[in-house]
């Protein structure tokens, strides 16, 4: 018998009930915390803070706080303030001796929100948040202001590190629950993210207009480029109408105004508040909330929109004796819009301790019956939108009829043939002719280029940063990347001896890249990739440079953009000759507003593109110089770095075509 059986066999013998351990008090959310948050990973770790957050939302939505402090301090420490009721401090009857407060910190499933009695609607129902965070924390501190006096204890990972004692006088009151996530269960490197504390927080106060929630973060935890703010009082009256007009800044929606509204449920049972809107590119997304908790996966709640939308826009076909609209499925209404629905019911039923799915079955009818009339009236209020917006339905309901009818090699059953890369963001048109794909450099700048683009001609696909360098990249290198095979799969056109020109799906690919060093080398590296590997692709003149701006430059009402430093001179000494002027610069395309993006490099008829173009190798007069770029790009592609940056802006042979006709 081998070892492994031997000592199987041995453990068999000795198997007995001391091998049965039975966690008492914190310990099993020490030994699984997966079974808690999810996991040990970012996501979990950032859901500790929600758990202490949503708390204090619950003490507010009941009425009894109005103000809620979030800061993440220098040493990663997190700090969540409110000026509610306070934990009650008074020893709890079933542990004489304990302050409830204790208890609560202390053992799983404690707490007040079992009934309906402290707590109507509550995100927190299982009584596990605050120990959770607790046990996983080495170091945390709650602070209790009640009754005048201000009460604080001491925690490290679940343990009370003495008793809880009055500090004296308050002229406050509320709960700080101030916490350090515990290193040896996150990781040394782990650490709070500023920009999702504050997203988190902004959200919360969308959530609920009632409530002020203060944001605060240690300036030295920002990086320089960050857009989230050091300090911010966040309090939006709107609603959820603020949150989707924040999300959609300037796009165009099919209606004239988002379809919003709230509606308390009868019989107090709740209440019910959205804000949707159809954006005219395409690029929805979906965001439900139930007690203020997200649930990413949706469920009940949204179910419930799901089947009100569908079928206040079939009746509404009825209604204008539009037999079409007979086969707009729900997936065609919710698909591509920008959803936010928010639900307050009492004892909800969730998936998990995480809560990202509400199961509560209630919640379907009376979200659907909350919605229906008032999309009804809203539909009927505007007919010109309604119309508008009835006639996209159905448009996206017949091309999906006619994709899966079509047995024709067209553009979307090939996409399925050739399973296209999931962040290709295609064009609609079923032939080539008049398309053009732009490759851009992140997924940041990607969502600004989808938002500027015409979506029937103009598909995206965003990249990843540095793509391989090809020419010093071996050929199973090259397979097996990523960045690669989705240009690869989204051009469909074949690579090296499988290249075919008539198989590519657009007419023209543009590279757009930031107007920096960063920007050129990455664009460098996508032309050596291509005129090695698709050559014919630059042969016949497929490919294109866009030329983003670098900078804006403003007088009074009147804007122009300058490509580089020389032009933006040039401006400056010509048209704006001794005049006052404010120029800002761009730092990447990720910063432009889709509108800006679309004016000055994607509008065929507004932007300027540079045209790639190489000798032609079936001309025998430009056969030396078709050897001389060979060998140029080979030499420095392939070996020499430091001189690829300056091969791009001194040897590529590049025609200008100003105005490009479309
Ligand atoms: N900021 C607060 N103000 C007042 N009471 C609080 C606060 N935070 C927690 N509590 C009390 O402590 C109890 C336990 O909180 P805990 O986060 O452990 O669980 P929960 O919120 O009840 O449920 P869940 O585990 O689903 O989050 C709450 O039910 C509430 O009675």
């Amino acid at each position: 018998m081998s070892d492994l059986f031997e000592n199987t066999a041995r453990k068999a013998e000795t198997y007995s009930a001391q091998d049965i351990e039975v966690l008492e008090g914190l310990e099993p959310v020490r030994r699984r915390p997966g079974m808690y948050i999810g996991g040990t990973d970012d996501r979990a770790l950032h859901h500790l803070v929600a758990e202490v957050l949503d708390n204090a939302m619950d003490e507010a939505v009941a009425g009894h706080a109005s103000r809620i402090d979030l800061e993440l301090t220098v040493d990663g420490t997190v700090v969540v303030r409110d000026n509610g009721r306070g934990i009650p401090i008074d020893d709890h009857p079933k542990y004489p001796g304990k302050s409830a407060l204790e208890v609560i910190l202390t053992t799983l499933h404690s707490g007040g929100k079992f009934s309906n009695k402290v707590y109507q609607t509550s995100g927190g129902l299982h009584g596990v948040g605050l120990s959770v965070v607790n046990a996983l924390s080495d170091r945390l501190t709650v602070e209790v202001a009640r009754d005048r006096q201000l009460y604080v204890q001491h925690y490290s990972r679940g343990l009370p590190q003495g008793p809880l004692t009055r500090q004296g006088a308050a002229n406050r009151r509320g709960t700080t629950i101030r916490f350090h996530a515990d290193p040896d269960i996150f990781g040394e490197a782990a650490h709070f993210e500023p920009h999702r504390l504050y997203r988190l927080a902004r959200s919360k106060a969308y959530l609920y207009r009632g409530v002020e929630i203060r944001w605060s973060c240690d300036p030295s935890l920002l990086s320089p480029d960050s857009t989230t703010p050091a300090q911010e009082t966040l309090h939006f009256p709107g609603g959820l109408l603020d949150y989707l007009n924040a999300a959609l800044k300037e796009r165009r929606t099919m209606t004239r105004l988002p379809f919003s509204g709230a509606l308390d449920f009868p019989n107090q049972q709740g209440r019910v508040e959205w804000a949707i809107a159809w954006p005219e590119d395409d690029e929805g997304f979906s965001h439900t909330y139930c007690n203020t908790v997200p649930t990413p996966q949706g469920g009940t709640h949204e179910a419930g929109l799901r089947a009100a939308l569908t079928r206040g826009l079939k009746g509404y076909g009825e209604l204008t004796n539009n037999k079409r609209a007979a086969q707009v499925t729900a997936d065609d209404v919710m698909g591509d819009a920008c959803i936010l629905l928010s639900v307050f019911i009492r004892e909800p039923h969730f998936q998990g301790q995480t809560k990202e799915k509400l199961v509560t079955a209630e919640a379907h009818r009376l979200v659907e019956a909350a919605i229906k009339d008032h999309f009804d009236h809203w539909l009927s209020g505007d007919p010109a939108s309604s119309k508008a917006l009835l006639e996209r339905l159905i448009e996206k309901a017949e091309e999906r009829a006619k994709r899966k009818q079509s047995k024709e090699l067209g553009r979307k059953s090939a996409t399925r043939r050739l399973r296209l890369p999931g962040k290709l963001a295609d064009c609609s048109r079923n032939s080539p002719e008049g398309t053009e794909i732009f490759l851009v450099e992140g997924d940041s700048a990607g969502g600004s280029a989808k938002q500027a683009r015409n979506r029937e001609t103009q598909a995206i696909l965003p990249l990843r940063g540095k793509i391989l360098n090809v020419a010093s990249a071996s050929s199973d290198k090259m397979k097996a990347n990523q960045e690669l095979n989705d240009l690869t799969q989204a051009l469909g056109c074949g690579v090296g001896k499988d290249f075919s020109s008539d198989k590519l799906r657009y007419e023209r690919v543009i590279i757009m890249t930031d107007a920096d060093v960063d920007g050129a080398h990455i664009a460098s590296l996508l032309m050596t990739f291509f005129y090695r590997e698709m050559g014919g692709l630059i042969q016949n003149g497929h490919l294109y440079l866009a030329l983003p701006p670098l900078y804006r430059i403003s007088h009074g009402a009147k804007s122009v953009y300058a490509r580089d430093d020389a032009h933006k001179d040039q401006l400056l000494n010509k048209t704006f000759k001794g005049k006052k002027v404010e120029i800002s610069r761009f730092k990447g395309l990720g910063e432009m507003m889709p509108a800006q993006l679309r004016e000055t490099t994607m509008d065929p008829a507004k932007r300027t593109l540079l045209r790639v173009v190489v000798p032609n190798s079936a001309d025998p007069e430009q056969a030396e110089d078709v050897k001389a770029t060979k060998t140029r790009v080979e030499e420095l592609m392939g070996r020499r770095p430091e001189l690829r940056f300056q091969f791009i802006q001194e040897n590529a042979k590049f025609v200008r075509v100003d105005d490009i006709d479309v």
